[in-house]
């Protein structure tokens, strides 16, 4: 039996006088990989902000693993953050802020990058790093925190395609050690090889929850059908 991960419960997020995010009720499984998709303006990344608690919805709540805590997770967006400091010392400070005693933080921050293979740029300053290299510092970071969810916000959208494919790969290698996977993501060849199940957001609404080779072969709602298609749902 799967393992709920996270359920929405008729979540509503309004702005002013907009409904961005329409009552919406998912039913997420620990330990899978889901990408979400949709238009321009669809909700994605605010439903992905709720979900990681970092905007409160108007309205429904979020149940976490059936009706416990909250777990550990991490969010990454499409351009990182980089503190002016070393890469080890970026991946120490987020152990820092997540209350990690001093004695563990090196080792961590050491082995983390050790796994992501950039040992070799610890020392080097993260903000001069190409934008692969910062990403990846990025997901070594949240990794570090040890989540078991891990939220990712259009992760590849400025990086070239063979800084896409290191990306991609460190989030297989982030959710093969057991850690679910929920990415935004505009790129279909990638939705593609990294998605278990897909989840399709238009106008604020989910319009299909559907595992990922029945919605590549045949989309169950409209909205998605159009967007594969490459029309525009709003004209
Ligand atoms: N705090 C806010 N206040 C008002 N409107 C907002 C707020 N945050 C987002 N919006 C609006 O909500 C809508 C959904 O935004 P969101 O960023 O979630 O879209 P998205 O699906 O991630 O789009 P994209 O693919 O372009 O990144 C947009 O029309 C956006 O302008």
């Amino acid at each position: 039996m799967a393992e709920p991960l996270i359920t929405l419960e008729s979540l509503r997020y309004e702005a002013g006088e907009r409904t961005l995010i329409h009552d919406v009720s998912l039913r997420l499984d620990a330990g899978r990989r889901t990408v979400v998709l949709g238009p321009n303006g669809a909700g994605k990344s605010v439903l992905m902000r709720l979900m990681h608690g970092l905007i409160e919805p108007t309205a429904g709540r979020i149940v976490w693993n059936g009706g416990g805590a909250r777990p550990p997770q991490a969010m990454v967006f499409q351009r990182p953050v980089m503190l002016r400091r070393s890469v080890l010392d970026n991946v120490s400070y987020a152990l820092y802020l997540a209350g990690v005693p001093a004695a563990e933080r090196r080792a961590r921050a050491e082995a983390v990058l050790e796994r992501v293979g950039l040992s070799p740029l610890a020392h080097r300053p993260a903000r001069v790093l190409s934008g692969g290299e910062q990403q990846r510092v990025a997901l070594a970071r949240a990794w570090a925190l040890r989540p078991r969810v891990l939220f990712l916000d259009e992760p590849t959208a400025s990086l070239d395609p063979g800084a896409s494919a290191e990306v991609e790969r460190l989030i297989r290698v982030i959710a093969d050690d057991g850690c679910s996977i929920v990415m935004v993501t505009h790129h279909l060849g990638q939705a593609r090889r990294l998605a278990d199940d897909i989840v399709f957001v238009d106008a604020g609404r989910i319009t299909e929850h559907t595992p990922v080779a029945d919605f590549f072969a045949a989309p169950r709602s409209e909205q998605a059908g159009h967007y594969l298609r490459g029309e525009l749902s709003w004209t």
